[in-house]
């Protein structure tokens, strides 16, 4: 009878608890370095992303934020703690998992339309669908009139759809992205900001977005994780309760968006 109701009791409980898509467990990496003791870069994080969260890491420069999108997607193997997407501990880089830089990574001698091809090609698409999956991203991406044009041709906002257009077409169910529009104008970061947004309600993917901009986490994200100086701890989450679809304008002069990003100033301690 006892048996029973532990058994009853887990499968409440698992029935509640959906397992999150990726899962930091007091992850620690540091790097060696010749006659210095190893540098710490992160100390003792735990972190859950669920299926389909959008969660923005702040933090410093140097805390670590880009090492640990480098663990997650197993190019860098921790010191300490574990990594796990879908629950599968990460050795090698998680075939579910797609990331995007601050720095476009286009093939130049392939087209608009060509280097999102690549990212169905390596997602699996079947030769016969790509196409369709293609023009579909172009018009979500409104690249419409620029399927033939090169890398070189295109604006550096263009060329971010573009990334983020190979990046979709891979079909990850995890997205690191790693301040993919910090080289960008304020303008086109804004438009870009809003762009992924509209991608992501429609798509529902996960997402950790690494970003040294405040206002663009709490805008975009559902979760904001704020890193101390390296070593990174976690010195904050929060829940943003702002409705989507997002409004920019709307956003900016509702007093809970500005509590939010002033929370986190205080967080870093940034200068008045
Ligand atoms: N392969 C490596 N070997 C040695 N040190 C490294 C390596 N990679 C990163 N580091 C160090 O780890 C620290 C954190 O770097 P990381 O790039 O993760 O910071 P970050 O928070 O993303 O910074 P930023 O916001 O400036 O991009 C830095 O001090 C960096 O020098």
């Amino acid at each position: 009878m006892a048996l029973t109701n532990l058994a009853l009791t887990n499968l409440a409980l698992t029935a509640e608890t959906p397992r999150p898509r990726a899962a930091l467990k007091d992850l620690c990496i540091s790097f060696p370095r010749p006659d210095l003791p190893p540098l710490e870069v992160v100390s003792g994080i735990s972190l859950d992303v669920a299926e389909g969260e959008f969660v923005a890491v702040v933090g410093p420069s140097g805390s670590g934020k880009s090492t640990i999108l480098r663990a997650i997607c197993g190019l860098l193997k921790p010191s300490g703690g574990q990594v796990l997407v879908d629950g599968k501990a990460v050795a090698a880089p998680p075939p579910q998992v797609g990331f995007m830089f601050q720095k476009d990574a286009l093939l130049p001698w392939r087209t608009v339309a060509e280097n999102i091809r690549v990212g169905a090609e390596l997602g699996g698409t079947p030769a016969a669908e790509q196409a369709a999956q293609v023009a579909r991203l172009i018009k979500l991406l409104r690249l419409e009139g620029f399927e033939n044009a090169w890398p070189k041709q295109l604006s550096g906002g263009m060329r971010q759809r573009v990334s983020l257009g190979r990046l979709l077409a891979y079909r990850p169910s995890l997205m690191l992205m790693d301040e993919p529009f910090g080289a960008l104008d304020y303008q086109t970061k804004i438009a870009m900001g809003l762009e992924l947004l509209r991608v992501w309600e429609a798509e529902r993917r996960s997402i950790i977005f690494v970003t040294h901009d405040i206002e663009e986490a709490v805008a975009l994200a559902d979760r904001v994780v704020v890193f101390s100086a390296r070593p990174a701890r976690i010195l904050a989450e929060y829940k943003v309760h702002l409705p989507r679809p997002r409004h920019m304008r709307a956003m900016r002069s509702d007093p809970a968006f500005t509590e939010l990003t002033e929370a986190i100033w205080s967080d870093l301690a940034l200068p008045d």
